[in-house]
């Protein structure tokens, strides 16, 4: 019998998530049957949409979201003991998985670890997982850059937003970065070659942009929405694209009340904007074309994916809220 580890959100989030809205329930995992694999869990990913979709689940839930692992039993030829596995099974340390049935919903993800061509394993569920699709897609589907193009990505130090600014770098276009502290703005301009970064919480945005991009913005990549997108959008060009990606300033805000920001609409109109919203597992199928082009661009040096690494099972929710304050430059991952 394999004993195993796993968090259950157990109460409803009020605001910021809080420690005993989780319990870690411990349990025994029953004989793997046939057409089973039983996956030992080694990286896990806090991701902001663990809290952007609480809403959508009946309490009590098993906290889902992407990890990686390796197979320490099976009864399925086609994953043998020793075969990694990036599956959406969440925070536990231990999960038996059946493939037989396919990916039945767009979150009932499971694949074999992808040609990561000797890169960090922890990839899977950074720039070579989830992460990386979404900027990949999110950014050169929607905004479909050119080269020359002035593009803002806000959420700029993070797992997402850190991957669009490089993309559109190797694109060819002009990037500016918005992100929360003087050390990631310094981080985006000296590592990760943007042409001008600000701290959003100190910045003029408005004053800030007019300098940086005075010819007008072309492509916006919405992390964060809120009023600094608002000032965003204000600042763009005639037929400008916003792939509007998430909105985590308000990921904590009590929905029945919506929150409120300045009006877009007059700039949507007048400068014949095309805004679009997305969720990455449109674009599951593809996935491999991302993780092909993302795996070469590390390789020969045009792009990093750095990470913020924690350690321990029982660390998994103080990174996940960590995550969501702006602890983290990159991904945050979680090493079991
Ligand atoms: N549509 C889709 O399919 C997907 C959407 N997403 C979205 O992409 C965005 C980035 O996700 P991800 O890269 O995983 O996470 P990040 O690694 O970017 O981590 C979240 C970051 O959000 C920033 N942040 C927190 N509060 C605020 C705020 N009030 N205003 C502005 N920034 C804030 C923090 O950085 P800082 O220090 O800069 O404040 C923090 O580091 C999220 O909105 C997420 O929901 C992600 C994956 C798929
Ligand atoms: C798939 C992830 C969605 C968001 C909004 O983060």
């Amino acid at each position: 019998m394999v004993k195993a580890r796993k968090y259950v959100v157990k109460k409803k989030f009020d605001g910021v998530p809080k420690r005993d809205d989780y319990e870690i329930v411990e349990y025994e995992l029953p004989p793997i049957q046939n057409g089973d694999i039983l996956v030992k869990t080694e990286w896990i990913s806090v991701d902001p949409y663990q809290r952007a979709y609480h809403d959508r689940y009946p309490i009590p839930y098993d906290q889902f979201g992407f990890q990686v692992g390796i197979v320490e039993d099976s009864k399925n030829p086609k994953f043998p003991v020793g075969t990694r596995i990036v599956s959406h099974r969440g925070w536990c340390d231990y999960s038996i998985i059946n493939l037989n049935d396919g990916n039945k919903t767009s979150f009932d993800i499971t694949y074999k670890l992808p040609d990561l061509k000797g890169l960090p394993i922890s990839h899977a569920i950074g720039a070579v997982g989830m992460v990386g699709a979404t900027a990949y897609f999110g950014f050169l589907e929607i905004c479909k850059p050119k080269a020359g193009e002035t593009v803002v990505v806000t959420g700029a130090a993070g797992g997402v937003g850190s991957l669009v600014g490089q993309i559109a770098k190797i694109k060819g276009c002009k990037v500016i970065g918005f992100a929360g502290t003087d050390d990631k703005v310094q981080w985006l301009e000296k590592e990760l070659g943007f042409d001008k970064a600000f701290n959003y919480k100190t910045v003029d945005a408005r004053k800030a942009l007019k300098e940086a991009a005075p010819n007008g913005i072309d492509c916006y990549f919405d992390n964060v929405g809120g009023e600094l997108s608002s000032i965003i959008m204000n600042q763009m060009n005639n037929f400008g694209r916003v792939s509007v990606c998430g909105s985590i300033s308000v990921y904590n805000e009590d929905f029945s009340q919506l929150p409120k920001a300045p009006i877009v609409q007059v700039d949507i109109v007048m400068k014949q904007l095309k805004i679009e919203g997305f969720l990455v597992p449109r674009w599951l199928n593809r996935f491999p074309e991302a993780f092909s082009d993302i795996v070469n661009w590390i390789q020969s040096g045009q792009l990093k994916a750095k990470e913020h690494v924690t350690e321990g099972f029982e660390n998994i929710f103080d990174t996940f809220v960590a995550m969501l304050s702006g602890e983290n430059t990159g991904k945050a991952v979680v090493k079991l």
